[in-house]
């Protein structure tokens, strides 16, 4: 099957899953609004019949226009009420879906994506598909409208019915051409909104970089933006065109089919009642089959949006099963040891960028040691924690905690017994910590951590983040140490602070953590605090050259 069919099975699939909870709603509003679109015809045909018959109101005839306007109207209205509030249940289950996507996708697969690629889809594709499904339930009605004038056209006469049925068939066939046109374009548009946003994300993050630097900020703004800008201008004013050109053969097809008419009444003669039906139908379905041609494109960019949105469950990059249940992964309990039997992982030649791969490891650490993790730039230290926390899974080789191997089922759990400060690291405001330790626990430590006078606890939050650099890294430090996992991860964490809080982070702090019973994972380049760890793991090129015991004692990598 091509990728297209994938995504097409995924779609029918997403489509029966998000309609089933809100069917019989869906089923009946469209039931009404097709009840409203015929009715709108039979009042049509109603207004048709009064022209004709001397005696209208004895006859009936305003009665039953009334009560077909009526039921046009109501109809109308508890189906659009009906379809907007299923279509809201499906834009709320299609929005958490992408967040779940995102949630359990693989994390390499969110790093390989980008944030402005998942920041697209986020704001831009989900909202084009929430426009499409806003716009379903006038387009229900519209089709009634369309099949009850159909209908009555046929009753008036089947002839003249054909031929309008053949005109109207060549229209649709020369629109879908335009359509498909529509179509690529919208791929590229989308492909346009991915690169601006990525445009805009360094014009927001790097503020202060482009303040400074003349070239780069007028190279953003005249180059790479402006490129953006004026190619998008150039794609939606093609999109426009062709949607002008549909609402213009639409147009012209109406005037060829009023030309139709003259013709017929001439040729072959027709009622007055049969030609003011048909003028009076023809005029009137202008509007529905203009909603339908508004429809046309939203429908391709919805089409675009869906496809893109369905990268995220791409084949071969299955999301991570159980991370959302809502009954926890098991607490974090004590552990004696994890060691990493074998461990690579690899990341692909891309572009001009060379392969690289960590492994195999052979590792061991140990409950309640210090371990550091030094190396070149690019030797594979990230790497490494990142297979060590379970973010990675190991490409080949086990880990295993406490000799029991850790699988897809149970990587969850495992992760659970880690806190983790990256060195891209994430400062949250609010504190989740386990449930038996009191909030007031952070004072001691933000005092520990020079930060009482500046940072206070209130209702589970920090009062403040906006701190230096270093205040913030800090401030990470107690969130995750109030975590109160075993095992504590820092990536160059002591890299921003100053050479008196640096010398009591190595000193004082680890060693005191430990004393607490925690297992301490440091990288570090400070090479005159290696002596406050146990052991020093050097990392070369992917590869441990060796492991150094704090004893000075140099041994083989086990
Ligand atoms: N997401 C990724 N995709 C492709 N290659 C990657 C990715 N992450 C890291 N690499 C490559 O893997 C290698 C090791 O990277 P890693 O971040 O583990 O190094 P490091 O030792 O932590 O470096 P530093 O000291 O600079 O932080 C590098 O050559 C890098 O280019």
């Amino acid at each position: 099957m091509g990728r297209d069919g994938i995504i097409l099975r995924h779609f029918r699939q997403d489509a029966i899953r998000l309609l089933r909870p809100v069917w019989p709603l869906v089923a009946v509003a469209t039931a009404l609004g097709a009840i409203g679109g015929l009715a709108t015809a039979a009042a049509l045909a109603k207004i048709n019949e009064a022209f004709y018959w001397e005696s209208a109101l004895a006859q009936g005839v305003l009665l039953a226009f009334a009560g077909f306007a009526a039921l046009s109207v109501v109809g109308t209205f508890a189906a659009s009420l009906g379809n907007a509030y299923a279509g809201g249940r499906i834009q709320a289950a299609l929005s958490r879906d992408l967040t779940d996507q995102i949630l359990t996708a693989p994390i390499e697969r969110i790093e390989r994506l980008g944030k402005h690629k998942l920041l697209a889809s986020l704001q831009g594709d989900v909202n084009t598909i929430f426009t499409a499904i806003a716009f379903l339930s006038p387009i229900v009605v519209a089709c009634g409208t369309l099949v009850g004038c159909a209908a009555y056209m046929i009753i008036l006469s089947p002839a003249l019915s054909a031929v309008t049925a053949v005109v109207l068939i060549v229209e649709s066939l020369g629109a879908n051409a335009l359509r498909r046109n529509m179509l690529r374009y919208f791929e590229d548009v989308r492909k346009n909104r991915e690169a601006t946003q990525k445009h805009y994300l360094t014009l927001t993050e790097a503020a202060k970089e482009l303040r400074i630097g003349r070239e780069r900020r007028l190279h953003l703004r005249n180059v790479a933006l402006n490129d953006c800008i004026e190619q998008a201008r150039r794609l939606m004013a093609r999109i426009a065109v062709i949607q002008q050109s549909l609402s213009m053969l639409s147009q012209s097809t109406n005037f060829l089919l009023f030309a139709g008419l003259i013709a017929y009444k001439t040729l072959a003669g027709i009622s007055g009642a049969e030609l003011s039906g048909f003028v009076l139908v023809l005029l009137y379905i202008q509007a529905p089959i203009a909603q339908l041609i508004h429809f046309v494109p939203m429908i391709g960019q919805a089409q675009v949006a869906y496809r893109r949105i369905a990268e995220f469950s791409d084949e071969g990059t299955e999301a991570e099963a159980g991370l959302l249940s809502p009954s926890p992964a098991r607490p974090a309990r004590g552990f004696r040891e994890i060691t990493l039997r074998g461990v690579s992982h690899g990341f692909p030649a891309a572009g001009d960028k060379a392969p690289f791969t960590l492994g195999p490891i052979e590792l061991t650490i140990r409950a309640g040691e210090i371990l550091f993790i030094v190396g070149e730039n690019g030797s594979g230290k990230t790497t490494l924690i990142k297979l060590l926390l379970g973010l990675y899974p190991p490409q080949t080789g086990d880990i295993l905690l406490d000799g029991v191997s850790v699988t897809a089922q149970t990587r969850d759990a495992y992760r659970q017994n880690f806190s983790a400060i990256f060195f891209d690291y994430n400062l949250f405001e609010d504190l989740i910590v386990p449930e038996r330790t009191p909030l007031d626990s952070a004072r001691p430590l933000l005092e520990r951590l020079d930060l009482a006078h500046k940072v206070d606890v209130s209702d589970g939050r920090f009062s403040t983040t906006d701190l230096s650099t270093g205040q913030r890294k800090r401030l990470a430090l107690v969130q995750a140490y109030l975590e109160g996992r075993p095992i504590l991860v820092l990536d160059e964490w002591a890299a921003e602070q100053d050479p008196t809080f640096r010398r009591r982070f190595y000193e004082e702090l680890l060693p005191e953590m430990r004393r607490r019973g925690r297992t301490l994972i440091v990288i570090s380049h400070d090479d005159r605090y290696f002596g406050a760890a146990d052991r020093v793991l050097h990392l070369h090129d992917g590869q441990i050259v060796e492991i150094t015991q704090t004893a000075e004692t140099a041994v083989e990598p086990t």
